[in-house]
């Protein structure tokens, strides 16, 4: 068991308060060692093994644990909650919208979007790059998740983003709030709660809203809500309304911040690196019309995204929990048992990543994530519950990367430190960038 435990209290108020800090600080006693939040034991698990066992070799065994019960009143038993049957029943169904083909096709949404931004950036403004992001990478997913050929145009896609991006950024708190923190309290106002149940409800009224719209034409527009209500094997009449909605209310949840946090933290290395800018510059620049961006077309930017979610892994706490009594790695959890893995501790293990806080993308050439051991490299998680968004993620932030740094050179505004806040997901507390254009010669 990890040591500073309190009467009551357990470890949580190690966990509230120094949140990465304490989870890092006890990787040193062991591969899969006890907190107690409150008097609720949970393993924490620190090595790559345990990972691999729990969330690959064993992953059967487990559920999605606390964080997704907490979850649940908001996106139902969407894909991010459900379980066994069901859960394999939405995987299939949603499989065919994240399909290579599927993102490709997505590629001219995605750019369009983006450059609209870009364009109206202009040589010395200072805008809010982490706000900017998350407004941008919302409009891509509804555009492409219910909005593909909305008869209000891009005008009203980029407005939807923009209302679903605050809202899911307020339900993201309350979650995490909920799942660390004991019910009463909680649900304190002090705590926001109402703020978050106010979001939590015009979320899903916006999801409702939107597929009832789609409902009412039949046709296959080619997006998202198409592909839930079409016949698939195992369920001939498509996704029921309510169904629809909880997949997209869990897509947008598990796909928009954590895209919109992972590039803000790479525009945030693009400042402090401009040698890094120079190469992504030069590689994009090189990139003939009408190629897809990917990891053979822009070899370094990939591997600057890579070490980007190394370094700053958004997920600094995901949950399990046994669903059965399993031994993993020698030591005997019971059914019921909750427990924690954190992907950004274990990316900053010096044991796999010499100099770990060190941000150093050609770290991919010296030693390629298939000479790591299997678990120590898991920005998408690995098995059954694996990111059904990867690719797409990665095309979308390759995207963005290209139109940002073609234009220009964000650099950091003096007198501001960027700072990691750690809610939900862990975050720079603010991004305030000044845009320089690059030089002509
Ligand atoms: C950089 C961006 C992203 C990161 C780092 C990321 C990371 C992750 C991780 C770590 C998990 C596993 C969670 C767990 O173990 O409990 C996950 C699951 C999931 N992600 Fe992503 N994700 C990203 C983008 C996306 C996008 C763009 C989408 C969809 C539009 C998406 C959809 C999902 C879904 C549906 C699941 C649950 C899959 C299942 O349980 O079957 N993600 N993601």
């Amino acid at each position: 068991m990890a040591q500073g435990r309190f009467p009551l209290l357990g470890h949580l108020p190690q966990l509230a308060l120094r949140r990465v800090e304490f989870l890092q600080s006890i990787r040193a006693q062991g591969g899969i060692v006890r907190i107690f939040l409150g008097n609720r034991p949970v393993f924490v698990l620190n090595s790559p093994e345990a990972v691999h066992e729990v969330l690959l070799k064993q992953g059967r065994k487990f559920g999605k644990g606390l964080l997704f019960d907490v979850a649940r009143p908001f996106i139902g038993n969407g894909i991010i909650t459900s379980e066994h049957d069901v859960h394999l029943r939405q995987r299939r169904a949603l499989q065919p919208a994240f399909r290579r083909d599927a993102v490709a096709g997505s590629v001219a949404t995605m750019t369009g979007i983006v450059e609209e931004q870009v364009s109206a950036w202009r040589p010395g403004e200072v805008i809010a790059m982490d706000l900017v992001l998350r407004r941008t990478v919302t409009a891509v997913l509804v555009a492409t998740m219910f909005s593909a050929e909305r008869p209000d145009g891009a005008a009203a896609v980029a407005e939807l983003g923009e209302r679903v991006a605050e809202h899911l950024n307020t339900v993201m708190r309350g979650v995490f709030v909920g799942t660390l923190l004991p019910a009463p309290l909680a649900s304190s106002p002090a705590l926001g709660h109402r703020t978050y149940l106010a979001a939590a409800a015009a979320l899903r009224a916006l999801a409702d809203s939107a597929v009832r719209q789609a409902r009412q034409d039949p046709a296959d527009r080619g997006d998202l809500l198409s592909i839930m209500f079409a016949a698939t094997p195992g369920n001939p009449q498509g996704m029921t309304d309510v169904e629809a909605r909880d997949e997209l209310l869990s897509l947008l949840m598990a796909g928009a911040e954590t895209t919109a946090t992972t590039l803000a933290w790479a525009l945030h290395e693009i400042g402090r690196h401009p040698e890094h800018a120079e190469r992504i510059k030069a590689e994009c620049d090189a990139l003939p019309a009408g190629a897809l961006p990917g990891a053979a077309t822009l070899p370094f930017t990939e591997r600057f995204l890579r070490e980007v979610l190394r370094l700053h892994q958004p997920s600094w706490l995901l949950m399990r929990r046994a669903l059965e009594p399993v031994r993993v790695c020698g030591i005997d959890l019971p059914q019921g048992a909750e427990l924690i893995y954190s992907a950004l501790t274990m990316h900053r293990d010096p044991a796999h990543y010499p100099d770990p806080l060190r941000f150093h993308p050609d770290r991919w050439l010296d030693r390629p994530e298939k000479d790591l051991p299997p678990g120590a490299y898991v920005p998408f998680a690995l098995g059954n519950r694996k990111c059904i968004g990867d690719h797409f993620a990665m095309t979308q932030m390759l995207v963005v990367l290209r139109s940002i740094v073609s234009r220009w050179r964000p650099r950091p505004v003096e007198g501001h430190r960027v700072r990691p806040v750690a809610h939900a997901l862990i975050r720079p507390n603010a991004l305030p960038m000044r845009l320089a254009p690059w030089p002509t010669d």
